[in-house]
């Protein structure tokens, strides 16, 4: 017989607006004597988003729990970002933790080791050139291309809105052209690899490699992200962790558990853990 596994679909996910809603609706999800593992994007997520990517910063208050829950034994945290993985770990910048850039195709673990996704030299070789020709062609208006060497970034916020809509029509063409995925992302757009990996499948490789195959027996799991490719990291963990959603969108469709309407709660979110673990 075949077994029919269920794939999980997007919903409008509840809403979590305060500290207290997340002690409410999941009571007893985090207990101080088991380990629970904390993934999380960066930007939009652990820094508002900003004008220029150079330009993000970390809530003072945010950072301090952090700082604070990354030192605890039984908190397991990882970031995972779009951004380069020298990028993002300057952005964070907490030791002993693991990071993943590139939307997991890089990951460097605290000892220094890293996990680098091999791409096919023919994509590989679409990448570069795909690079030249979004330089050539919609470099220009203010969009500008953040190459971050396996996957890349059309940024195009500051181009006049008259010739927006146009000027990202041709980037997403041009990347798909060359085979890449693009996604649309906060005044930008994401050309990923047309590979099997993504935040999804590195997150669950990163929690293979620190708890084993079964990590989802051993380990609660939180993780939150506010763009489309954290998606990914939802739809793989529905069912054996807990994922949040950032977006002001009441009806946004998503795979997560539950929706923060703005970023200013992820700081609840980190003290909903502190209050668990570290008081
Ligand atoms: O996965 P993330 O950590 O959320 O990274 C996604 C992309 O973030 C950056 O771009 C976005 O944030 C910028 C700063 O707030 C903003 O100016 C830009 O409009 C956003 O698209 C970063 O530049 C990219 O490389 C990441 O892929």
């Amino acid at each position: 017989y075949r077994e029919i596994v269920k794939m999980p679909e997007k919903q409008v996910a509840p809403v979590i607006s305060n500290l207290e809603d997340f002690a409410n609706n999941l009571p007893g999800y985090l207990i101080s004597e088991s380990p629970v593992a904390v993934l999380l994007d960066y930007d939009g997520t652990l820094a508002p988003i900003a004008d220029n990517p150079a330009k993000t910063k970390m809530p003072v208050e945010l950072e301090a729990i952090l700082h604070k829950i990354a030192k605890h034994p039984k908190v397991f945290l990882a970031v995972i970002s779009g951004r380069g993985l020298k990028d993002v770990q300057k952005q964070v910048n907490i030791d002993g933790i693991t990071y993943a850039g590139n939307h997991g195709l890089e990951i460097e673990y605290p000892d220094g080791s890293r996990h680098d996704y091999e791409l096919p030299t023919e994509i590989q070789k679409n990448y570069t050139q795909m690079v030249r020709e979004l330089k050539e062609k919609v470099e220009k208006n203010g969009a500008w291309v953040e190459d971050k060497k396996v996957s890349l970034t059309y940024h195009y916020r500051d181009t006049p809105a008259a010739l927006k809509d146009q000027q990202k029509q041709l980037a997403s063409e041009i990347c798909t052209k060359f085979g890449f995925r693009a996604n649309q992302a906060h005044e930008a757009i994401e050309a990923k690899p047309p590979v099997n990996w993504n935040k999804g499948e590195a997150a669950v490789y990163i929690l293979k490699q620190k708890f084993g195959d079964n990590w989802s027996q051993k380990v609660s799991v939180v993780f939150a992200g506010d763009d489309t490719t954290d998606e990914d990291a939802m739809r793989v963990l529905r069912g054996l962790g807990r994922s949040f959603r950032i977006s002001a969108d009441a009806q946004i469709q998503t795979y997560a558990d539950f929706r923060l309407p703005k970023q200013a709660v992820m700081t609840d979110l980190l003290k909903w853990i502190a209050n668990v673990y570290v008081s």
